[in-house]
């Protein structure tokens, strides 16, 4: 039997075992300011447009220096997450400052390259200056069960990337069931991934609760059968700080209170941040204008 098939087969009880998801998530209360602050703290700032170029991340970067200076009692965010042409970027921009520099790496979105490449894209983001790679599954090879394929290629990956840290994006909108969901975040967590990611935010469904629900109770099972703590990164399609607290409000309950730091909790999202300043905003009775 093949690595990856014994791997699922090993987890196959505790996937029977998941508490279903809930009727609600309860949010109600949640949204104190010293709540939004940690969210915020969370945000993988994202900018992946066709149109970035070197000076709007530049100034995207500049922003983010400029909030320091101008919102000192708020903490900074845990990334900022671009295009793997801008590491540079980021490393000149964002030096002084105590931010991750993260970047999408491997054929991102779609995945569809070949692995020399996927492995020289990662190795020449993290030279220039990432200190996390995001990288998509070959979201095809898995829905056709081809389990070792994907487990290898994350592996490889990486084999590579030293002490940087590599955030795997499951696609969990095209991967169908949850049992699909939960044998894919298996396969990355044991191929090496210290976060999993559900979305590229490249395609709908992006993140959703139900995903979430199924990556926090797999991400517990994996650490009791193996002590190791993977972070979680729901991402895509997040917007407004009611989205953000339906996932706070699941990884505290699921995987507890220690998973509240942005060592093991992002949040990616482009739209995130404004409103959720907004809305701290007018919690203080500030004024508040579009920031980033
Ligand atoms: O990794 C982050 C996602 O690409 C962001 O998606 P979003 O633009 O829907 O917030």
């Amino acid at each position: 039997m093949e690595q990856s098939e014994q791997l699922l087969e090993k987890y196959e009880k505790d996937f029977q075992a998941m508490p279903e998801f809930p009727e609600s998530i309860d949010i109600k209360g949640l949204d104190t300011e010293d709540n939004l602050k940690r969210i915020f703290s969370f945000i993988d700032l994202t900018t992946l447009n066709t149109t970035d170029s070197a000076n709007s991340v530049q100034e995207f970067c500049d922003k983010l220096v400029s909030f320091k200076k101008d919102f000192p009692d708020m903490p900074l965010v845990g990334a900022v997450c671009v295009y793997p042409v801008f590491a540079s970027v980021l490393k000149t921009r964002l030096g002084s400052l105590n931010v991750n520099r993260a970047v999408v790496s491997a054929g991102f979105p779609s995945s569809q390259t070949f692995l020399d490449l996927k492995v020289l894209e990662t190795k020449k983001a993290l030279d220039m200056g990432a200190n996390e790679i995001d990288i998509v599954i070959s979201v095809g090879e898995f829905l056709e069960g081809n389990h070792e394929f994907v487990m290898q290629e994350i592996s490889t990956i990486k084999s590579v990337m030293g002490e940087a840290h590599l955030k795997v994006i499951l696609e969990t909108g095209a991967l169908d069931s949850p049992q699909n969901i939960w044998e894919a975040s298996i396969i990355a967590m044991e191929a090496g991934a210290d976060f999993i990611k559900t979305s590229t935010g490249k395609m709908n469904p992006a993140a959703t609760p139900e995903a979430v629900w199924v990556m926090v109770h797999a991400i517990k099972a994996f650490q009791k059968a193996t002590g190791k703590t993977i972070g979680l990164k729901p991402a895509g399609g997040i917007s407004t700080t009611d989205d953000a607290l339906v996932y706070l409000k699941i990884v505290n309950d699921v995987l507890g209170e220690e998973w509240l730091t942005s060592e093991r909790f992002r949040i990616g999202a482009s739209r995130l941040a404004n409103n959720l300043l907004a809305d701290l905003a007018e919690k203080q009775g500030k004024p508040f204008e579009k920031y980033f």
